[in-house]
């Protein structure tokens, strides 16, 4: 039996679920399974993007959730993304229109820009353009001129709400300066490695949700990577609660304001990352997690993109 799990508020009267099922390579019926089972174990929140080629899975999966009577339309917040080659004004509502055609849905909760900068596009599939020399092709739209029709959508009631992903606080600061419609969440990488303490300060003083992707640090069981997921003393921690390692890295995600994406298509797993609202870690435990972190800790770098203007990940935080 998992305990309930708390909602968060968002800054424009809606709320989500503080953890989220994650997506990013589940294929091939797996998505579909998962998200079903996801459902019936209690998630009410899925991250999705168009760049993961599994929206159809995902809303089948909803679909027939809905048809079976198991949840409402309005009792689930899917989440999906717009991906790099639409940042172009004219592309982000037949993008968005695009994914709701994926998902058989009339609306999605949460669209957010997957990341600053843009691609090239040649063509809805052609999600990673590359040049002669095989690079990827990148481009210098700006994404305020995105945003602006990010608010269309909203308007147009294709999204309910409008957020960013990867956005550093100088573009956040730059979006927030600029906009009609505040973006209510900043997706980024949060995990032990990485813990991201001065952007989430930031994003909390804005009234912006964090949410935690790759927050298990994408593992590699084969290598024991990431540390803090192999570690003694974070199984330790473990020991003392009767919960995974895994358990206890999500844990600490919520418990320094981040709402966790772990991703799974293994149903035990599905259900063990979200039984994690019936303890709390003390300032020990804390302490411990909070060692891990470390400048090198980045897993999804986006080095294709180092040089252009809209890179994220060259200051601080
Ligand atoms: N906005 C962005 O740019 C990005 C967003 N994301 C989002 O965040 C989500 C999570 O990130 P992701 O990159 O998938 O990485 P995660 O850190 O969630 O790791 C996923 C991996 O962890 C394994 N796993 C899941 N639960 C456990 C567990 N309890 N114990 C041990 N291993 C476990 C999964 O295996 P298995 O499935 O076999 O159980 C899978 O191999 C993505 O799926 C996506 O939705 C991710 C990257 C970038
Ligand atoms: O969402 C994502 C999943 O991870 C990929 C990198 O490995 C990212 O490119 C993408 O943003």
């Amino acid at each position: 039996m998992t305990s309930k799990v708390p909602f968060v508020k968002n800054n424009n009267g809606t709320q989500i679920q503080s953890i989220g099922l994650g997506t990013f390579k589940s294929l091939g019926g797996d998505c579909e399974r998962a998200t079903l089972h996801a459902i019936d174990a209690g998630y009410r929140h899925l991250d999705c993007a168009y760049f993961y080629g599994n929206e159809a899975e995902v809303g089948a999966a909803v679909n027939k959730k809905i048809a079976e009577g198991v949840i409402k339309r309005e009792e689930i917040f899917i989440t999906t993304k717009l991906w790099c080659h639409f940042h172009e004004p004219e592309r982000v509502e037949h993008a968005c229109r695009k994914s709701l055609e994926n998902f058989g849905l009339d609306y999605i909760d949460l669209y957010l820009i997957h990341f600053p900068y843009s691609y090239v596009y040649r063509g809805d599939n052609e999600t990673i353009p590359l040049n002669e020399k095989g690079e990827v092709e990148l481009t210098e739209v700006d994404y305020l001129d995105t945003w602006r029709e990010m608010e269309k959508l909203v308007e147009l009631g294709l999204t309910k709400s409008i957020g960013v992903s990867n956005f550093n606080s100088e573009q956040l600061a730059r979006l927030l300066a600029n906009c009609k419609i505040k973006p209510i969440h900043n997706q980024i990488e949060c995990h032990p490695a990485l813990n991201q303490r001065k952007l989430i300060a930031f994003c909390r003083q804005n009234d912006i949700v964090v949410c935690a992707f790759c927050p298990l640090g994408r593992p590699d069981p084969s290598k024991k990577k990431p540390d803090f997921l192999f570690d003694d003393k974070v199984q330790a921690i473990g020991d003392k609660y009767g919960k995974t390692r895994a358990q206890i890295v999500l844990r600490y995600l919520v418990e320094i304001g981040t709402v966790p994406l772990p991703k799974s298509s293994t149903p035990q797993r599905i259900e063990e990352n979200f039984n994690i609202f019936d303890f709390q870690l003390d300032d020990e435990d804390h302490k411990v997690l909070e060692s891990f972190n470390s400048p090198d800790g980045r897993v999804v770098r986006a080095l294709q993109a180092v040089n252009n203007i809209n890179y994220p990940f060259n200051i601080e935080f």
